[in-house]
């Protein structure tokens, strides 16, 4: 919306999404907001389409596995067959769980992953490696111009505050004055990006020249622990750390390896995580009421 030259459609079936973020641009005249449901049919004209559409938390993603994987399946040819029709270029958010729990560390893009086929969080990663399968099958066959993005744990302002994600949670808490809740062990590690970071990412994915997939995630890696310790210096010192039990399958790490990144979008991430924490917080505080304390 910022480029004058665009006119964009936002789909959304705000299983997870919420119209409030979107207020700024309802009723401009570039703007339109269809409520649907990407594992229906989609008839419009475009000449780019961002694929983003489905669960991505995993509280979300696994309150009904199902309707998952229809999003990742049925969501992706739909997309694709839009695609098609109107010869658009498409982009794929796929993730970094494509990669499992990985056995290689950093993960490069060439790694194949180490996925449970039959696990409680397959919906969303054999999901997402199954729409990778579909964007290339639709490129080989049928000329289809596409792009995938690997994305890694990403966070920013205006995240539903009860996403169930690992930073929403911690700020939230901490806001809140409730224990921070590591799940064990709480050496697992994660890479955390920040949104603007991604955006930009994703923009110079689809305007460049590569299919992907290419990896883009903030390669700042971090214990689950050492997150919570942060989150607690920077927002609540009195808050307390609390340890509860972790869900199966969690990859014990994970860090992306953005060499690709760097060398075919001349990209990296800007915003370091103890810089991102902060302009969260700052959102968070306004939508949670809470005044800051000295
Ligand atoms: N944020 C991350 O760390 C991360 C990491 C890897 C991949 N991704 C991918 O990026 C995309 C966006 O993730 P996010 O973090 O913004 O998640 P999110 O849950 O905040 O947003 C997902 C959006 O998709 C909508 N949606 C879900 N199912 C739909 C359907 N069937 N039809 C239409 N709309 C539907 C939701 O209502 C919501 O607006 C997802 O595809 C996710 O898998 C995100
Ligand atoms: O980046 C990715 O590729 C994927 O990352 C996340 O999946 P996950 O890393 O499991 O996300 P979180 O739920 O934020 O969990 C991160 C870690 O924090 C831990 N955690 C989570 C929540 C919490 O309250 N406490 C806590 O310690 C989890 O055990 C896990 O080890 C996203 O949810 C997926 O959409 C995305 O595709």
């Amino acid at each position: 919306m910022e480029n004058e030259k665009n006119e964009v459609i936002v789909v959304d079936n705000y299983f997870t999404g919420s119209k409030d973020n979107l207020k700024k641009w309802i009723g401009h005249p570039r703007f339109e907001l269809i409520r649907h449901d990407v594992t229906e049919t989609l008839l419009v004209e475009v000449d780019r389409i961002y694929h983003l559409a489905c669960p991505a938390s995993p509280i979300f993603y696994k309150y009904n596995p199902v309707k998952t994987i229809k999003t990742n399946v049925i969501g992706t040819l739909n997309m694709l067959g839009l695609a098609k029709r109107v010869g658009a270029r498409i982009l794929l958010t796929s993730t970094s769980e494509v990669y499992g729990d990985p056995l290689v560390h950093p993960q490069p893009e060439s790694y194949w992953g180490n996925v449970n086929p039959i696990g409680v969080r397959s919906c969303y990663d054999e999901g997402k490696r199954v729409a990778e399968t579909l964007m290339f099958d639709y490129h080989r066959q049928h000329g289809i111009e596409i792009r995938i993005a690997r994305i890694f744990n990403t966070y920013g302002p205006r995240m539903n505050i009860d996403d169930g994600r690992v930073v929403s949670n911690f700020i939230a808490q901490a806001l809140r004055d409730e224990p921070l809740t590591v799940q064990n062990p709480g050496t697992q590690t994660r890479s955390f990006c920040y949104v603007s970071d991604m955006v930009d990412g994703l923009i110079r994915l689809m305007e460049g020249d590569h299919t992907g997939p290419i990896n883009i995630g903030n390669p700042g890696e971090f214990t689950m622990l050492e997150l919570a310790e942060t989150v607690k210096e920077l927002i609540n010192p009195r808050v307390e750390i609390k340890r509860v039990e972790n869900t199966p399958d969690d990859p014990r790490q994970r860090k992306p390896d953005i060499t690709k990144a760097k060398e075919l979008l001349g990209w990296e991430p800007k915003i370091k995580l103890r810089e991102g924490l902060p302009l969260m917080e700052e959102d968070f505080r306004l939508r949670l009421g809470a005044a800051k304390k000295n």
